[in-house]
């Protein structure tokens, strides 16, 4: 399968601060990846680093089989802050994308301005939030990018456009074959969408795969307290909660547990990515349990 990015070490520091660290993915191409994780996990830095903005520390990352450039029109970034001109119209951001952009479809553009209602005399300063979040997305779209990359673009909208935008996104991705990387906090919208996820936490990659295979491989355990080193080889304990009683796991194995004293649940994609984040804040490191 080809990779759209293929990061190797990807290390990137600001100063003292570690960003993303050691980070090795493969992005399968003609897919919609979810890429979440806690505040300051490293997804805005990650998502610049694939499109030129940054540079790495150490490693290194392939974008479409070249090293990222800004500027590039094969990739399509909204960043988190949505940068639009204030001063400009919608219909003046429409033509500096002309200008910029050889691939620029224009008949695009407008047809997803006038679906969205907007007035394209209008000045982007005077925009909502998720106006101008919509705007970013139509230039972004607009320029044809083989890659989108897309921070956190929903935040802003609310739940009817948050369904709608995301739709519109699937559709268009699935219709020009483009592939998508899109952080997002609301991993409820992003099971509806993604087929791919990463997850980022502590500026490290804990996560990386076929939304439909992790789903497949995670399964909740609960039953009577005990030591989860005794679940047997070639499964990794992500998350592990007891009481005086229960004990409660959450489980990466791809053979079935066999043990009937344990009652196994599947997760959906949000416990699956809570159970991640909460095992790295409670104990800041990988329990993988084999017997030896
Ligand atoms: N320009 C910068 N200078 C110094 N530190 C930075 C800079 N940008 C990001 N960082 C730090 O790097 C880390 C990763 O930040 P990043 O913005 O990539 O996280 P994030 O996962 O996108 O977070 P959020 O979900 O809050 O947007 C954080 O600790 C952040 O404080």
């Amino acid at each position: 399968m080809s990779s759209v990015i293929t990061t190797t070490g990807l290390t990137k520091r600001y100063g003292r601060r570690t960003a993303l660290s050691d980070c090795t993915l493969h992005v399968p191409a003609g897919h919609v990846v979810g890429l979440v994780g806690p505040n300051g996990a490293g997804k805005s830095t990650l998502l610049q680093l694939t499109c030129g903005l940054l540079t790495p520390t150490a490693g290194t990352i392939e974008v479409l089989g070249e090293t990222p450039h800004t500027g590039s029109p094969r990739i399509g970034f909204v960043a988190q802050d949505t940068p639009v001109y204030g001063n400009l119209t919608i219909a003046e951001h429409l033509r500096f994308g002309a200008h910029l952009n050889p691939g620029w479809d224009q008949a695009l553009a407008e047809g997803r301005i006038a679906e969205l209602g907007l007035d394209p005399a209008q000045r982007a300063g005077k925009l909502s939030g998720g106006q101008r979040a919509q705007l970013a997305l139509t230039l972004a779209i607009a320029k044809r990018p083989e890659l989108l990359l897309l921070d956190e673009p929903v935040a802003a909208l609310d739940p009817l456009a948050r369904r709608e935008f995301l739709q519109g996104l699937m559709a268009y991705a699935a219709e020009h074959g483009t592939s998508v990387v899109m952080s997002s906090h609301l991993v409820a919208d992003l099971e509806r969408v993604c087929d791919h996820l990463i997850v980022l936490v502590n500026s490290r990659v804990r996560v990386d795969g076929d939304v439909e295979e992790l789903l497949g491989t995670h399964h909740r355990l609960t039953g009577p307290r005990r030591d989860p080193s005794t679940l047997g080889p070639g499964r990794h304990v992500v998350q592990a909660s007891h009481t005086d009683v229960q004990s409660t796991l959450v489980v990466r194995s791809t053979a079935p547990v066999d043990d009937p004293t344990w009652a196994s649940d599947r997760l959906d994609l949000e416990d699956l990515v809570l159970a991640y984040m909460t095992e790295a804040g409670a104990h800041g490191r990988d329990r993988v349990l084999e017997k030896r």
